[in-house]
């Protein structure tokens, strides 16, 4: 299916942000794991998320919905099973960890074409040295057999949280220490909700990096989570209202964990204006209402450093750099290529065909923004859900419509989103 977004009026209102992906995952595999219930507010109900619940149901745990809610009965996990991870990267990564960790469970995990292209030793690796037994290479297919497994310390460069979050949760089959250093922190969301379920992960700004350890008490007791609105979903309205002259959108309990929320720093950088009121605990992550308004936009520098905090978030940075007059740079952006399509190879081709100047400098981009943007273009997304909407919202603030060549796959991570933008006076269709 075929979408085109045409130029639009100011767009105005408040956006229906859906749950955090992230979160949403953690939450269904940790459910899954733990003694009792967990009732789960806010849950994300898109492809990828399907999946998860999916896979953790064929391992044994009840899994259903009440009215908004779903509660999660954890049950000893059983296999053999057969675990179809279809387009989701935290899906397969996150499980073959929590697999790792069961003595008896043997789990053959596939995905996608777009999934099975996609590296997995960075996993599987320290997994089998934790003493995980694993069939395969660098690519699903893989089995992963459970084992009574060892303790390890990892060094997880680049970082990431996927492989930090597999090691963690193998770690709770095991009383033995299990440490990861990483040099920039990645998401969190795992050591937090860790806590919820009466475990502990401490984290230290050590001289070698960030390093995280998961403590003593191994054994998850169910609990209740809420889940705040995805910063990476919400991206994409905010962005629109930064770049479509005369615009003011609100999304409401986003989640802001600082690790989350690198692009709304740089967009305020760029002039944007961003508002965050009304912060509070939800289940241990921050939250707020976050307010973004459309103003000029200056170029913007990222380093590599910074680059973690917004890796999901880049294609909508860059249709934001489009728009902002002069050069813009984004460094380390290496990781891009690894997603669900090359969104760095994706972004350049894309901004090109809309007549924006943008090249690859190694792992950085550069973007030549001139203040507006021509448009007048069919996208192709490489079926990859970010790169579709990137590409819809330059689309809300561009001279001339810009199609998507597909629109199926926005539904891995924000299925309501061309209802979304609609309601905000978006013309997409
Ligand atoms: O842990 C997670 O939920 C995620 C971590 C990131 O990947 P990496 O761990 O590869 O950085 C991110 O790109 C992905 O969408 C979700
Ligand atoms: C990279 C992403 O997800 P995953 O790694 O779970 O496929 C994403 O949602 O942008």
């Amino acid at each position: 299916m075929k979408l085109s977004a045409r130029p639009a009026g100011p767009l105005q209102g408040e956006a229906e942000v859906p749950g955090d992906k992230s979160c949403s995952h953690r939450a269904l595999i940790l459910g899954a794991m733990a003694e009792g219930e967990t009732r789960i507010s806010g849950l994300l109900e898109s492809d990828d998320v399907a999946a998860t619940a999916r896979a953790i149901e064929s391992l044994g745990a009840e899994v259903r919905r009440d009215g908004k809610d779903w509660l999660v009965r954890g049950r000893p996990w059983e296999g053999p099973v057969a675990i179809d991870c279809g387009n989701s990267g935290t899906t397969a990564r996150l499980l073959m960890g929590a697999v790792a960790g069961m003595p008896g469970v043997h789990a053959m995990l596939s995905g996608d074409a777009s999934l099975a292209a996609r590296p997995m030793q960075r996993v599987t690796l320290p997994l089998a040295r934790m003493g995980a037994g694993i069939q395969g290479g660098d690519h699903l297919p893989i089995t992963v057999e459970g084992a009574l497994l060892g303790g390890i310390e990892h060094r997880n460069v680049p970082a990431s949280a996927q492989v930090k979050s597999a090691i963690l949760l193998a770690g709770l089959g095991t009383s033995a220490p299990v440490t990861v250093i990483e040099p920039v922190p990645s998401r969190d969301h795992t050591e937090i909700m860790l806590h919820q379920f009466g475990c502990q992960a401490s984290v230290d700004d050590g001289p070698n990096g960030w390093v995280t350890s998961l403590g003593a008490q191994r054994t998850l007791a169910a609990c209740h989570l809420h889940i705040g609105a995805d910063p990476s979903s919400a991206a994409f309205p905010l962005v629109a209202a930064a770049i479509v002259s005369g615009s003011t959108i609100m999304v409401r309990g986003m989640l802001v964990n600082p690790l989350r929320t690198g692009l709304y720093e740089v967009l305020e950088r760029m002039g944007a204006g961003v508002e965050l009121s009304g912060e509070r605990i939800q289940s241990g992550e921050i939250v707020a209402d976050v307010q973004v308004r459309a103003a000029p936009l200056a170029p913007c520098h990222v380093s590599v450093q910074q680059v973690p905090a917004m890796i999901d978030e880049i294609p909508a940075l860059a249709v934001a750099c489009a728009f902002a007059d002069g050069e813009s740079i984004i460094e380390g952006l290496g990781e891009l290529r690894l997603k669900e399509s090359d969104r760095f190879g994706a972004i350049v081709a894309g901004l090109a065909a809309c007549g924006v100047s943008a090249v690859a400098d190694g792992d950085a981009l550069r973007i030549f923004g001139g203040g507006k943007v021509r448009g007048g273009a069919s996208i192709a997304t490489q079926g990859d859900h970010r790169i579709a909407m990137a590409f819809l919202t330059l689309g809300s603030a561009a001279e001339q419509p810009v199609e998507v060549d597909e629109a199926e796959m926005i539904g891995t991570s924000f299925p309501g989103f061309v209802e979304v933008m609609q309601s905000l006076g978006a013309d997409i269709g």
